[in-house]
């Protein structure tokens, strides 16, 4: 049995008692939001974390999403990456082959992974041009308040320590207004070089979902979502709040145990 529950701010934070139920509400959200943007839009622009997030979308391997998804129309991208090789075990790309990519119809041609030859900053800026390319095809739609891309959906998971994508607390990038895709070459997780999509993209996407599950994330999951602690306004997980879009956070029971509500009953 799930709790759900939306605030004024458009934000839908959603509670599972069992991991399964999690799952294929997350299965069954990402193809609603693809039929939608394909009946709309032609097509579907998804950017994926790492993480735990690619084994909770497992689902979609399954009947009926693997038969119903019109794959052929998804375009996908990431919102951050580990500057690895693509088949170091610290791939985001990599987990996401292995875990879903390769056991759907996904077009080829339509991944777009960055380039794990150069340097971090160079792969940032790189990977922000082929998103400015297929902006420009819109392939990717624009934002009309703030010229960022805006994805129909962002995918995120949630470190113990707030961080989002490769954005993490007190660190500058948390601070860019002006690039798409920036750079870190000290990340206090491991791997330390990544590239990141900014909070401005993040934040222009028309979807984002935050999906987070674990005792160990529940002080977080708190702080963000209810507002509390002196580090809450500069957690990055709290500055995820896109501009017209919608934020769904998807919480197991246990990451969701320390909010305020939401309390099932023993
Ligand atoms: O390093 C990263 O961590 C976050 C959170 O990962 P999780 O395993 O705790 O869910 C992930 O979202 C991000 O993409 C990844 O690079």
């Amino acid at each position: 049995m799930a709790l759900s529950g939306a605030n004024k701010d458009g934000r839908e934070v959603r509670i599972y008692e069992y991991l399964d139920e999690l799952n294929t509400d997350l299965a069954d959200y990402i193809a609603e939001l693809s039929e939608a943007s394909v009946k709309e839009r032609g097509v579907f622009a998804i950017a994926l974390s790492g993480g735990s997030l690619i084994s909770l979308m497992g689902k979609l391997c399954e009947a009926p999403y693997s038969k119903t998804v019109d794959w052929a129309k998804w375009y996908i991208f990431w919102v951050d990456e580990r500057v690895v090789a693509k088949n170091h075990a610290d791939s985001n790309y990599k987990l996401a082959k292995d875990g879903l990519l390769s056991k759907v119809p996904i077009v080829p041609s339509h991944v777009h992974s960055i380039n794990d030859t150069v340097s971090a900053e160079k792969a940032a800026e790189d990977y922000e041009f082929v998103i400015r390319q297929l902006v420009r095809t819109r392939v990717i739609s624009v934002s009309d308040i703030s010229d960022c891309p805006k994805f129909d959906l962002i995918l995120l998971g949630m470190g113990p320590d707030g961080h989002v994508a490769s954005l993490f607390p007190n660190h500058s990038i948390l601070d860019e207004k002006e690039e798409w895709v920036t750079f870190l070459t000290d990340s206090p997780k491991p791997p330390p070089e990544r590239i990141t999509f900014t909070l401005p993209v993040i934040n222009s996407a028309s979807n984002v979902a935050i999906v987070v599950t674990g005792t160990s994330k529940a002080e977080a999951v708190h702080s963000a979502i209810d507002d509390v602690g002196p580090d809450c306004p500069t957690l990055p997980a709290k500055m995820v709040q896109p501009t017209k879009g919608n934020l769904v956070w998807f919480l197991d029971k246990a990451a969701a145990s320390k909010l305020d509500s939401a309390k099932f009953s023993e």
